[in-house]
């Protein structure tokens, strides 16, 4: 960081550790330890990165993000808030693992009220491997946060030269660099270390302005996914342990078993909020196709996978939503 680069947009980097902060293990020749690395050191071995913004990095966990949890999610969405109300930022990188990347994406789009970049990035392999894929994702995520046509898009992702939207970008492959895509819309641009394009202007995002609870945790909503031969337990045992909401990870277009329908009804009738999504992996889930939605009292995903909502079921339980109306409008808006 140079006293003469003023003119440089300043960027805050939030690790939460991750592959990309993965250092490699013994355990066998392809293994490694999520996290291990912090972000600082990761940007301080990217030459030119420096370049690109006035970057300050700062440490708020060091997980693989297959323990992502709320508290972290919470501890973001503080740090980002101050610091775009500060006006001490003009974008942000979050360093995350790519299990949950989607997820997080999703979380941060639904809260987040601002139009500074919040770019969250990862890697496939760690940062010790040969071919390690980290380093030019950063300093390509860095790149789009630092560049003002960036403004104004969400919360974004980006991998591999691509760079998707909260919304509809998830992972598809357990070990290709190129593992994230958005099957229902598409990428909404590309970035390489010397071009940024964006396929179309940015529009104006219809906000969820989904309020956060003081504290975590966020409610129970359980996802339940569905099979053939599927019977009614695993509905049941849901219910019983206290999930205010659940999300059928469905067979097709969200369906299950008449014994797993039967149970969601009976589920919805004690007040719990059933969302209908897929397993198929894209795809919109839409409503009374083969279930009577509206009769038994559910709403349906749409285009969001089971784990994105999860995510926006959380947010309206804990935001005082309880009818299926109005759950199914949240689903509907395009954040
Ligand atoms: N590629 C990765 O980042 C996977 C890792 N398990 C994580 O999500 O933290």
């Amino acid at each position: 960081q140079r006293a003469s680069d003023t003119t440089l947009a300043r960027v805050l980097v939030l690790g939460t550790g991750g592959t990309i902060a993965g250092q490699a293990s013994a355990r066998a020749g392809n293994a490694y330890d999520s996290g291990k690395v912090n972000s600082a050191d990761l940007v301080a071995a990217i030459p030119g990165i420096d370049k690109l913004a006035r970057i300050s990095a700062e440490q708020i966990a060091s997980i693989g993000s297959q323990d992502m949890n709320d508290k972290v999610w919470f501890d973001l969405v503080k740090r980002i808030r101050a610091a775009v109300d500060s006006k001490e930022v003009d974008g942000v990188v979050i360093t995350h693992g790519t299990d949950t990347m989607e997820e997080t994406a999703f979380f941060l789009q639904n809260v987040l009220d601002t139009d500074v970049p919040v770019v969250l990035v990862g890697s496939m392999r760690p940062s010790t491997a040969i071919g390690a894929d980290g380093p030019a994702n950063l300093y390509e995520a860095m790149r789009v946060a630092s560049a003002p046509e960036s403004r104004g898009r969400g919360v974004l992702v980006v991998l591999n030269d691509t760079i998707h939207g909260a919304r509809w970008v998830q992972k598809t492959n357990t070990t290709s660099v190129q593992t994230f895509v958005s099957p229902d819309a598409g990428p909404v641009g590309y970035v390489d270390t010397g071009s940024l394009r964006y396929l179309h202007p940015a529009v104006p995002a219809e906000r969820a302005k989904l309020k956060l609870p003081e504290a975590p945790p966020l409610p129970r909503v359980d996802i339940i996914y569905s099979h053939a031969n599927m019977d009614a337990a695993p509905i049941e045992d849901a219910v019983k342990r206290g999930a205010k909401g659940i999300v059928l990870a469905g067979v097709g277009d969200g369906n299950s078993s008449k014994a797993a329908i039967d149970a969601l009804a009976a589920a919805a009738k004690q007040g719990v909020l059933v969302v209908r999504s897929s397993r198929v992996g894209s795809g919109f889930v839409n409503r009374n196709v083969e279930v009577e939605d509206d009769k038994l009292g559910f709403a349906v995903a749409l285009d969001l996978n089971p784990q994105k909502a999860r995510v926006l079921l959380q947010l309206l339980i804990a935001g005082g939503i309880t009818e299926p109306k109005a759950v199914q409008q949240a689903y509907a808006a395009k954040p």
